[in-house]
């Protein structure tokens, strides 16, 4: 019995889906039929081992070292690493994984064995919403992931590039202010209770939009004839790429999947994606033949700055039909592939990093007077901030860079082993998955003092970058395959913060203690908060007094 609840917890990592009767029914009989095969073939399994493995907690047949995580996975990793060290070998069902929890052992992985871990792990979830691993972020190291990381670096996501969309940023900080000011207007206390998370959710998926397409989407058209918000189509689609598969750790379980709906959500989302970017894709090139651009603008980032409304959709279209100017041709569903990874990239990371910093803001006092402060200071009373302003704002940065410390919003990366290695004399073997638990290391005593306060200022007057040249604090990865888009992400969450508090001020709705913000964070891989951050927005202006609320 105790084995079925543990099989029943794992399964529900991998999905939202409620597990039916008939699920636990199946269960049940399987693992009756099962489990006297499983320790004939557990001893056999158990004795294939390699010499000198790093540390491992004891494992279950055929589990591994499953049942030992729960619905957070980065604190069950941090609980294990406490008793078996910083370097520790699990096993997920089958598969041996290698996980990495301080920033001593995290350099001597991803820089020393940078090109060794390369590669990512196969997963069922990347396979069905990634064009079979044709994007750039699930590809394998291989020609072709070089060639798309050398477009996404040179033509899509360049620092020339990412300040050509400095306007689009800009309006879309502007309406995210003007949605709020909205609202405080139409209340007659002037003040306004502003779900942020919906309010951040929407500037990034607009933004997304129309940086890659550009043009925004509120619904589109789905398998049925029916309308769905695109949001939600977004929201469902990161939901299932920041899942679990349970099949790709225990693959006579893959049958699982099939029952509970999974694989045919991912099916229907997958085609509802592609359905859209086809038509994106094919409104694009109407319109280049219209204009006859054909050829114009190709790879050549100066023109495309001049030309001004250069999407992502268009640069790529330029590429694929100058497919002689580079190495390996790019058909429409690389184009595809790449801009479902622009579009996922942009969005929640974003979203869940800008309410995580709100919500800590709101928890400090301290710091949100302090950082209002410093912008008010440097942009005065004018009516919208801009890009320059940001320039002398350090304090700003260090604030997003302490939420990215405590709040890393991928709190594990992943990666393949391709050959053997010896780290920190222990052998690992290839095709040993490699997690490296971004979120503890950011946490650890022997890198941070006070690790778990919230303090910017420890990142003030500190040469502490997150560009993967600083190992205890690397929220976006480090070495080749580090994330591609700092500075995009840079540039629109730092505009977006100096606005929303220069020009509000902020306050916990409902006579809560600030401390008692619910900071629980939501399920899985993905660490964004729980519930929805809610806040009241006074603006300032219109200064009224606390009391009054
Ligand atoms: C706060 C914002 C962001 C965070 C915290 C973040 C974090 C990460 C992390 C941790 C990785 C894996 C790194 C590794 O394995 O070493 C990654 C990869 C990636 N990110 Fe980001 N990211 C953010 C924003 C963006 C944006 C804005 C884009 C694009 C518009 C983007 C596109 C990508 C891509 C394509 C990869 C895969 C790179 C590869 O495998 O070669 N990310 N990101």
């Amino acid at each position: 019995m105790r084995m079925l609840s543990l099989l029943i917890k794992m399964i529900e990592l991998t999905s939202t889906h409620k597990i039916s009767l008939l699920m636990e029914y199946y269960f049940t009989l399987t693992l009756v039929l099962c489990v006297p095969i499983f320790f004939v073939l557990f001893r056999r399994y158990s004795s294939v081992t390699t010499k000198n493995p790093p540390p491992s907690p004891p494992k279950l047949p055929f589990l591994g070292n499953l049942h030992q995580l729960d619905s957070h996975p980065h604190r069950s990793l941090q609980a294990l690493a406490h008793h078996h060290g910083p370097l520790m070998l699990l096993h997920f069902g089958s598969v041996p994984v290698l996980v990495v929890s301080t920033a001593e052992v995290a350099r001597e992985v991803l820089k020393t064995h940078d090109l060794t871990i390369a590669s990512r792990p196969k997963s069922t979830v990347f396979k069905k919403l990634l064009y079979n691993y044709k994007d750039l972020a699930s590809a394998p190291y291989s020609e072709y992931w070089r060639q798309l990381r050398s477009i996404c670096v040179l033509n899509l996501l360049s620092t020339k590039k990412v300040c050509s969309f400095r306007a689009v940023r800009e309006d879309e900080a502007k309406i995210m202010i003007n949605r709020i000011e909205q609202s405080c207007i139409s209340s007659s206390s002037k003040s306004s209770v502003v779900n942020l998370r919906e309010i951040f959710v929407m500037l990034t998926i607009d933004l997304a939009c129309r940086v890659t397409t550009g043009r925004k989407y509120n619904s589109v058209v789905g398998e049925d004839g029916d309308k769905i918000l695109f949001k939600d189509l977004v929201w469902e689609f990161i939901e299932l790429l920041g899942g679990i598969y349970i099949g790709d750790y225990i693959p006579w379980l893959a049958w699982l999947t099939r029952v509970n709906g999974l694989d045919s959500k991912l099916d229907k989302v997958a085609k509802q994606f592609d359905d859209l970017l086809d038509r994106v894709i094919q409104d694009h090139i109407d319109q280049r033949s219209k204009c006859g651009n054909i050829n114009d603008n190709v790879n050549h980032p100066d023109d495309q700055e001049e030309n001004g409304q250069n999407d992502f959709v268009d640069v790529l279209l330029g590429i694929q039909e100058d497919n002689s100017s580079i190495g390996l041709p790019i058909d429409r569903v690389t184009v595809k592939a790449l801009l479902l990874d622009m579009f996922s990239g942009g969005t929640d990371t974003s979203y869940t990093l800008l309410e995580w910093t709100m919500a800590e803001l709101l928890r400090h006092p301290r710091v949100m007077k302090k950082l209002q402060n410093e912008v008010r200071g440097i942009a005065g009373n004018k009516s919208e901030i801009n890009e320059d302003d940001l320039n002398g704002m350090n304090y700003l940065k260090a604030v997003i860079k302490e939420t990215l410390r405590l709040h890393p919003p991928l709190t594990l990366l992943f990666r393949i082993s391709t050959e053997d290695m010896k780290i920190k004399g222990y052998n690992v073997k290839a095709n040993t998955q490699i997690i490296d638990n971004a979120w503890q290391i950011g946490r650890d005593p022997k890198s941070y003092n006070n690790p778990d306060k919230y303090e910017p200022e420890r990142f003030l007057n500190s040469d502490v970058d997150y560009k993967g040249n600083h190992f205890e604090f690397i929220p976006f990865g480090a070495g080749r395959r580090s994330c591609p888009g700092i500075q995009y992400a840079a540039m629109v969450n730092e505009i977006a913060l100096a606005n929303l508090v220069h020009k509000f001020d902020w306050l916990v709705p409902g006579g809560v203690g600030a401390h008692d913000i619910d900071m629980t964070e939501s399920t899985g891989v993905k660490t964004q908060m729980k519930y929805p951050l809610k806040a009241v927005a006074i603006p300032y202006s219109y200064k009224i007094k606390t009391e009054e609320l």
